[in-house]
């Protein structure tokens, strides 16, 4: 260390010992003496830096004080030390390129090009990562905008499944939602990057977890559950009428869109996205949102996302999930439990792992007899802990207890009012929590044919906000219409998720391993390939205009299923003849199409000689042994992101979406055929309609022109008359066009007095430092601070962040226990206290690698190159050591492809939106990022994980 204010030349102490301290050679620096100068942009340095923390003043500027200390002072950027932002970042794959996850190392200042377009992208921060990989928030040049950007690992099973996305997002932009009104992200551009696919998107900003999470795990008010709620609808009706489930949907993949006013969200991550007609996986969804079709391992349809959606409204109002079961049996127990039922004897005849949750009482029984089921009577019984442990010869894993009460109405009664609410609003807001009562019961319906429809829910009082006066009576649910008429449709049954449509990476002239050689799948290899990559349920997508024959085929017994890849041999898009990317086009079309030369345009894979080949038709369900689901599984990094309560769960959703495809082959072995399944509601008889004017100005009129649900949807949010009953909700329950001032007054106000414990046992409250749960953070940002120090900061923030409903200063939850709230204020609820969950799921080490068989399953497999990764074996074996491709030469950098970039104009998104110390909901006061004075107890400091609840029973 230097000292220049010590006045002994910049003499380094006792370096070389105290007696001969060391001395330098030559003077680069002189001393800095402030007071002798005049030069004005020093002193306006000196004024500006007065202000700021200390960081910002020790280092801002620090170029122009060393020139000030040194003319010849030159700065030259590209001397700096690379920061990375990988983690590790130490090179062991990949020529050096990827860490040992198959993470490409990233840097900032990192520059991607995309070889057709010629976009450059350069890297500017981490946004997140998750199974798949990082996304980076980039900057592009030419448009001075910013985007994130997904950079896939470097492995055939996530290149593979990250063209599914890449295929479903293109297909649903372009064709279903051309004008961006359903809350889908947005993919402009992907293209290959030092062997990794890099999948462009709009920039977003923080997801719904996160906004939880700075809300310390209370509830949003109930205004902006009803928003999002119905953003998050049009979404699941755009996905119903492509016939797309997308399998993942949580809080974590709903992410704010701050870029347009007023704030809307979006939904993201399509990666575990399937085909309605063509489910696969049995081993889909993130456990907390799973529906209890998924897992008692019945057939599968959209309306796993609906029972997704309920679980997510729940949370949004509640602040902690509705079913955070640590285990399956687990969460299982807790839906009976807070439904008051189980599922229908139907359901469990025929689903494949009833045996392991419920016992066969015979004949019907009466399970009143037992437990509280409100006198259903079942052929089956849930098993007791007692009796699981028996049959399993484990004890099942519980978790904790978070709510007080046992059943959904009490639960949602019962979740405290805000503090200081009218007697007024608190009735009003009483009404509002019935519609939303009912609302959840038409979501987290055990029996999916009853469960609603996105476009039945919309029409429910709590969406529209109408008066709700009595049970919802949903309208019937129309039947599907083709409403891409211009696209093929092609029905072969038998189809699969697009994943196992058996892209892949070929390299050409490399041998080509027959799915039938693979230990663990036995098929029969390419009897036809006559699939169409159809999206939806209703159609392939060629758009009539090219034979998007399916190459990318994968076959069982005989079936091939398709997906859609718009690059050709030569890395060039394909757009057809209407612009749309054809579908039915692989990667390794190249061979097939001399094996099967009934196709029109193919497509063949970006990835060529970056990658070994798959075999043709295989997935990595292939690589994974039918009974190693859970080896696979529980060393995960998982398939959720950092903030994900169910990363490296046991049963955690694709986790790493390998998980499905062990599933997929005992599925298989079973002989289980995933079908569709009509959701179409046996109920009828809407319920009348017409009133409510809250969306009038919403924006949406006019927008559902792609399909009949969409219209029905529109219809539905339009034409509604004011009404007294709209307007009286107005203070509790405002108009749907929520603007950011809306949100900010509804978010929860850590500066708020008084706040109370619901369960006094819970310790001393912290807000988490951003640094430990913001994967954006870094203390570079503190760089960025403009407004004084920490606390002005904070407190600025806490002045406009009030997302939840206990902001002292305007209102006050009561705990409805309590028939008149606002006399008993010691049910008032002072905080949501936070506990953490069980860490079980927390820290193990990395093992899901979906490759670590190849070698020694097919030992002379292309595979064998690409097997290995350090990370234990899902069989438990030591893996032999990743192979290395060489060194690629220079064209291989430049080997990219594309498919054409739309970029957004410079001004749609200027970045910086991510991380809540810049989200608009803060008034335009940045985030000044770091703690505020509110706590919330024994949340870990961590980001990874959601095991860090809060409790708040
Ligand atoms: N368009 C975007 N804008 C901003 N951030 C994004 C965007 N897309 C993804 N992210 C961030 O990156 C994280 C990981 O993204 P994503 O869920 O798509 O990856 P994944 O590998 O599929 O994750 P998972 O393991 O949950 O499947 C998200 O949780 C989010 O925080």
């Amino acid at each position: 260390m230097v000292d220049i204010d010590s006045g002994d030349g910049g003499r380094e102490k006792g370096s070389r010992g105290a007696s001969t301290p060391w001395e330098p050679i030559q003077m680069v620096f002189k001393r800095y003496f402030p007071e002798k100068v005049s030069d004005i942009k020093a002193q306006a340095l000196r004024a500006a830096s007065k202000k700021k923390p200390v960081v910002v003043r020790l280092t801002r500027g620090l170029v122009e004080t060393y020139k000030i200390c040194n003319p010849q002072f030159k700065y030259r950027g590209e001397l700096n030390p690379k920061r990375y932002l990988t983690t590790p970042s130490v090179g062991v794959l990949n020529d050096g390129f990827d860490n040992v996850n198959s993470d490409l190392i990233l840097a900032v200042n990192d520059d991607f090009c995309s070889s057709d377009s010629r976009q450059r992208y350069i890297v500017k921060d981490l946004l997140g990562h998750g199974t798949f990989g990082q996304v980076a928030k980039c900057w592009v040049p030419e448009t001075n905008s910013f985007v994130a950007v997904k950079v896939i690992k470097n492995q055939p099973a996530y290149y593979q499944q990250a063209l599914v996305e890449v295929s479903i997002l293109t297909t649903l932009n372009k064709k279903y939602d051309p004008e961006d009104k359903h809350h889908i992200v947005r993919i402009y551009d992907y293209f290959l990057h030092q062997r990794h696919l890099c999948i462009c998107f709009e920039l977003l900003d923080m997801n719904l977890y996160e906004l939880i999470k700075i809300n310390q795990f209370r509830g949003l008010s109930l205004s902006i559950v009803q928003l999002f709620s119905k953003q998050i609808l049009l979404g699941l009706a755009l996905l119903k009428d492509a016939g797309i489930i997308h399998c993942d949907l949580k809080p974590e993949n709903i992410l704010l869109c701050t870029s347009v006013k007023p704030t809307e969200i979006k939904i993201i991550d399509f990666g575990s996205a399937c085909m309605e007609d063509r489910t696969v996986y049995s081993y889909i969804q993130s456990r907390y949102y799973r529906s209890p079709e998924v897992l008692l391992g019945y057939q599968y349809t959209t309306a796993i996302d609906m029972w997704s959606f309920g679980c997510i409204v729940a949370e949004l109002f509640l602040g902690l999930p509705l079913f955070p079961g640590v285990s399956e049996f687990d969460i299982l127990r807790r839906m009976i439990e807070i439904l008051g039922k189980q599922p229908p004897d139907y359901l469990l005849k025929e689903a494949k792992h009833t045996n392991k949750f419920f016992k066969c009482v015979g004949s019907v029984h009466n399970l009143g007899n037992g437990g509280n089921y409100g006198g259903l009577k079942s052929a089956y019984m849930a098993l007791t802990e007692e009796e699981f442990e028996a049959r399993e010869k484990k004890k099942p894993d519980i978790g904790k207890e978070y709510f007080r009460h046992k059943n959904l109405e009490e639960i949602v009664k019962g979740y405290p009012y805000k503090i200081n609410l009218p007697e007024d609003d608190v009735a009003k807001e009483t009404q509002i929590r019935l519609a939303l009562i009912d609302f959840l019961r038409g979501l987290v319906e055990f029996d999916p044919a009853k469960r609603w429809s996105p476009f039945q829910a919309a029409k429910h009082p709590f969406i529209t906000g109408e008066p709700f006066t009595c049970p919802y009576n949903p309208p019937p649910e129309t039947p599907h219409v083709n409403v891409a008429q211009n696209i093929k449709v092609d029905h072969h049954p038998g189809g699969g998720h697009w994943f196992a449509a058996g892209l892949s990476p070929h390299v050409s002239g490399r041998t080509r391993i027959p799915m039938h050689n693979s230990p663990h799948f036995q098929m029969i290899p390419y009897s036809h390939a006559n699939s169409y990559g159809s999206i939806g349920s209703y159609g392939s997508y060629n758009d009539g205009t090219l034979q998007g024959n399916s190459y990318g085929s994968y076959g069982e017994t005989g079936n091939m299923f398709a997906y859609y890849s718009p690059v050709n041999h030569s890395g060039q898009y394909m757009p057809n003849k209407g612009g749309v990317p054809m579908l039915g086009t692989s990667p390794d079309a190249r061979r097939r199409v001399m094996q099967y030369p009934h196709g029109g345009s193919l497509g063949t894979s970006p990835s060529a000689g970056n990658f070994a080949p798959l075999p043709l038709g295989t997935s990595p369900s292939q690589f994974t042994p039918p009974n190693t689901s859970n080896q696979f599984l529980a060393g995960s990094p998982g398939h959720h992101g950092p903030t994900s309560p169910v990363r490296n769960s046991s049963h955690g959703s694709p986790l790493g979406k390998m998980a499905a495809f062990s599933q997929f082959n005992r599925r298989k072995s079973v002989g289980y055929s995933g079908g569709s399944q009509s959701q179409d509601s046996s109920l009828s008889q809407a319920q009348g309609h017409g009133m409510d004017n809250f969306y009038q100005n919403d924006g949406y009129s006019g927008q559902f022109s792609g399909s009949p649900s969409q219209r029905q949807l529109d219809s539905g949010f339009q034409n509604r008359k004011q009404t007294q009953g709209c307007t009286s909700l107005s203070t509790g329950y405002p108009s749907h066009n929520i603007s950011n001032s809306t949100l900010r007054s509804n978010m929860y106000n850590p500066s708020s007095t008084g706040p109370h414990l619901e369960n006094p046992d819970t310790a001393s409250l912290s807000v988490p430092d951003p640094g430990d749960w913001d994967p954006n953070y870094s203390d570079d940002l503190l760089l960025q601070e403009d407004s004084a120090d920490e606390s002005v900061v904070a407190n600025a923030f806490s002045r406009g962040m009030q997302l939840g409903s206990t902001d002292a200063s305007s209102s006050r939850r009561f705990n409805s226990n309590s028939s008149t709230p606002s006399s008993n204020p010691t049910t008032q609820r002072r905080y949501a206290p936070n506990q953490p969950f069980s860490q079980v799921e927390i820290g193990s080490p990395p093992s899901n690698d979906p490759h670590a068989r190849f070698g020694q399953l097919m030992p002379g497999s292309q595979f064998t190159p690409h097997v290995s990764q350090n990370s234990p074996s899902r069989l438990g074996q030591q893996l032999p050591q990743r192979y290395n491709h060489g060194r690629p030469n220079a064209g291989r950098a430049m080997d990219r492809n594309h498919i054409n970039a739309q970029l957004p104009p410079s001004n749609t998104n200027s970045g910086g939106q991510r991380s809540p110390r810049s989200s608009s909901f803060t008034n335009g006061v940045p985030w000044g990022g770091r703690r505020t004075n509110h706590h919330v107890p024994n949340v870990p400091s961590t980001s990874h994980g959601r095991m860090d609840y809060g409790s708040i029973a």
